[in-house]
């Protein structure tokens, strides 16, 4: 539905330009005075509640947000999304992480070809794998188990899977399904990272995992070298073939690495890197640790929201309403960040992997068609652990800049605590703080307020809040696998119904790569210099001096060292 009218040049923005002027001059305390109001702002899909009725937003403004979508032809572009058109049209490719959790009779169609056999052949594949792996009876070089795995791999290839791993780690099923065994991940080139990564661990019970969906990524590549000197240092060359996999979309790049092709999980070029976790990317390494069954679930979650978003009325459809209203946030309260503030420590990585989703997706500036927009994409995400958040940067979000906050909170904790005695078990101190906070953000507080419990008059300026902050609140039956696949897939179909409304590209990704070809310029020299004492050249006065220094300090790093590795 590539039109090249903007969407800012469209009625429906423009109503809802001179609506938001109105709203503007409504405190919450009033919008939240209204029943009906609030009643209307709760939708209940599948064991997730999500409540809006924090937002600084009426039903009229739902309706004008409503007319937005029609105007940005939202349903069209979700259709052609699951069609398996080529929408992500930089890259002439299609954008079917849909079909990566499609029910095995499910048709889903990329370039005149149903791709869910395809799909399902690797997860088999993974099964199959993972339980040889489990059960022992696929086994290192010297004949011991593999109860350790490293997964190597950066950006899409890494966030997702930490996100899924941290949170079901402490879940009863999963957690007893991974009794004995250890999933680390390496992303960062840094040599710290190896150490700390291989701190502990022996190569002879140790696979490693490379993922990267290009097997080119300068700093997964080098990793995954790095591991495999310390596999074949220990144990040989030959030990290579039974304690290395890879997965990747290039598996003429994984043979030449010196993977055995039969140990590559392929996926496809129409499964971008950040929205990859439910691919063999999540799926083997996850699917190692906790079994597949457990992870089956995780998929099974993610598909429900899948059906959900494609088929619900836009009222009632989670995805959309999140969407929407984060592009009410932004475009017309110029709002320009969003935190994400779960109440459960299991996701601790749920904010660090919807970075990559949203920043890397939305952060645009020209429009789908080349245009350059005068409008702001995206939003800066950021986010930890309620209690953690409360205790750092809360303060902010109280009396300083306006950030609308995504809340999510769990009914059921995973590892419940009760001590005798005590007023609230630990999990309800918790959610104690979940509900409180979006109400101390809406109503703030006021001097009279403050008069009134006789706070000392020169306090009274620092002790008012002016409120009016908007959030809203997700809350989850459970944290199962289950429902993280569901919270996945929300927040993966909020990101694109955004890109949509905006009319951006939210599946490529061109502003990554000037970084990556400086970078290559750099490490050209730097072994220029050290291996042929040639000087800087070629860069601006700034790095010449920063990267001489640097090569002058660094001298004792030997031009031609022989392989060492961390000792931690
Ligand atoms: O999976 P790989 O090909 O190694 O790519 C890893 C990452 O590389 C780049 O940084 C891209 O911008 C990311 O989208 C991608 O996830």
């Amino acid at each position: 539905m590539a039109s090249s009218t903007l969407i800012c040049e469209t009625q429906p923005w423009k109503d809802l330009k001179s609506h938001v002027e109105d709203i503007k001059k409504t405190h919450l305390r009033e919008l939240l005075s209204d029943t009906d109001r609030c009643k209307s702002m709760v939708v209940d899909f599948d064991g997730i509640t999500l409540d809006y009725s924090r937002q600084r937003a009426t039903p009229g403004t739902m309706d004008k947000l409503y007319n937005l979508a029609e105007g940005a032809h939202l349903k069209e572009k979700i259709d052609r999304m699951f069609n398996g058109e080529h929408i992500n049209s930089t890259e002439n490719r299609s954008v079917l992480h849909v079909a990566l959790r499609a029910p095995r009779d499910a048709v889903m169609q990329s370039d005149g070809k149903n791709v869910v056999p395809d799909v399902w052949n690797v997860l088999d594949k993974i099964k199959d794998f993972s339980e040889m792996v489990r059960n022992g009876s696929w086994v290192g070089a010297t004949g011991k188990a593999l109860t350790d795995v490293i997964s190597v791999g950066i950006g899409g290839s890494f966030l997702g899977p930490l996100f899924v791993h941290t949170a079901l780690q402490a879940d009863p099923e999963a957690s007893k399904c991974a009794r004995g065994r250890q999933l680390r991940f390496l992303a960062n080139v840094d040599p710290i990272d190896v150490a700390r990564n291989i701190a502990g661990l022996k190569p002879e019970t140790t696979l490693v995992v490379v993922v990267s969906k290009t097997f080119t990524t300068a700093e997964t590549m080098l990793n995954a070298r790095t591991l495999r000197a310390w596999i074949s240092k220990e144990l040989g060359q030959s030990a290579v073939a039974k304690h290395m996999v890879a997965v990747s979309t290039n598996l003429a790049l994984v043979e030449k690495f010196g993977i055995d092709p039969n140990n590559a999980f392929a996926f496809w070029d129409w499964v971008g890197g950040r929205y990859s976790v439910c691919s063999a990317v999540g799926v083997l390494p996850l699917s190692l640790q906790y079994g597949f069954t457990v992870v089956d679930k995780f998929l099974k979650g993610a598909s429900s929201i899948d059906q959900h978003f494609y088929s619900a009325p836009f009222e009632k459809n989670l995805p959309v309403l999140l969407g929407m209203l984060s592009v009410w946030n932004v475009s017309f309260f110029g709002y320009p960040a969003r935190a994400i503030l779960p109440y459960s420590q299991a996701l601790e990585k749920f904010a660090p992997h919807i970075q990559q989703v949203s920043m890397e997706s939305n952060g645009k500036g020209v429009s789908i068609d080349g245009k350059p927009l005068p409008f702001e994409t995206g939003e800066i995400d950021f986010g930890e652990p309620g209690a953690y958040g409360q205790r750092s940067f809360y303060q902010l979000i109280h009396q300083g800049r306006v950030i609308p906050c995504d809340f999510i909170g769990v009914m059921k904790s995973q590892q419940p605590v009760y001590l005798e005695g005590e007023v609230a078990n630990n999990h309800d101190e918790l959610m104690s703080n979940f509900f409180a906070q979006p109400d101390a953000l809406a109503y703030g507080k006021t001097p009279e307020e403050l008069q009134k419990e006789n706070v000392p008059q020169h306090l009274v300026p620092h002790k008012t809040f002016s409120g009016n902050r908007p959030s809203l609140s997700l809350l989850l039956s459970s944290l199962d696998a289950y429902k993280i696949g569901q919270l996945l897939a929300i927040y993966e179909h909020r990101v694109a119904v955004q890109g949509f409304i905006w009319g951006i590209n939210s599946f490529d990704q061109w502003g990554v790569e000037l970084g990556k070809s400086l970078a290559t310029q750099v490490r050209k020299q730097l072994h220029a210099s050290r291996v042929k004492g040639e000087p800087v050249d070629g860069f601006n006065f700034s790095t010449t001096t920063m990267l001489s220094k640097f090569l002058k300090e660094s001298s004792e790093v030997p031009a031609n060292p022989p392989t060492i590795l961390p000792r931690i």
